[in-house]
């Protein structure tokens, strides 16, 4: 599962027997789209299913389904940051246990180390006020185990254990 659209760098990955599925969720297909080509052209686009859709009431809706708990081994999530913490408790059912979620932006361009807001610019406060949230939060969560890697804008990453 990727939330949102996903873009495939490598391939082989998708080719291998062990990757049944990947859904990916974003409501501007055409982000999909520039990702399209490679992917038919590695021949793996019969793995992909793509919704057109925000996340959260497709999450919602696999959870009904029944079926889908704990069927997933592996979600990414790089959407609207305000939804982090609807994400994970969702996630926290789809996903199974001793698999993996990874959680993008957590650093927010480095703010989520200024609380107090010095330095930071207006327009980033909102999320980073989320995203201090969200870490504190996704830390005391005793379901998971996670590792956040200074990479990039910062990814948390989470292994549901229980
Ligand atoms: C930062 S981009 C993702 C980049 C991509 N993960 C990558 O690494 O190339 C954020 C994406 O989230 C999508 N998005 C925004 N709101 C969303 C929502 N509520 N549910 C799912 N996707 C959403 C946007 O359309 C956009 O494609």
């Amino acid at each position: 599962m990727e939330m949102p659209e996903v873009i495939v760098p490598n391939p082989h990955l998708l080719q291998s027997d062990h990757l049944l599925k990947i859904t990916a969720i974003d409501p501007k297909a055409e982000w999909y789209e520039v990702g399209l080509p490679f992917i038919k052209k590695a021949g793996v686009e019969h793995k992909i299913d793509f919704v057109h859709s925000i996340a959260l009431p497709v999450l919602d809706d696999l959870l009904l389904q029944g079926g889908n708990e704990g069927s997933f081994d592996f979600a990414f999530v790089d959407a609207d940051k305000n939804n982090y913490g609807n994400y994970h408790e969702r996630l926290m059912k789809l996903v199974r246990i001793g698999g993996v979620i990874v959680y993008d932006n957590v650093l927010w361009g480095g703010t989520v180390a200024s609380p107090d807001g010095d330095g930071v610019p207006d327009h980033m406060k909102e999320i980073m006020a989320m995203a201090i949230e969200f870490n504190g939060r996704i830390a005391g969560d005793d379901r998971v185990e996670i590792c956040v890697a200074p990479v990039g804008d910062g990814l948390t990453i989470c292994r549901r254990i229980s």
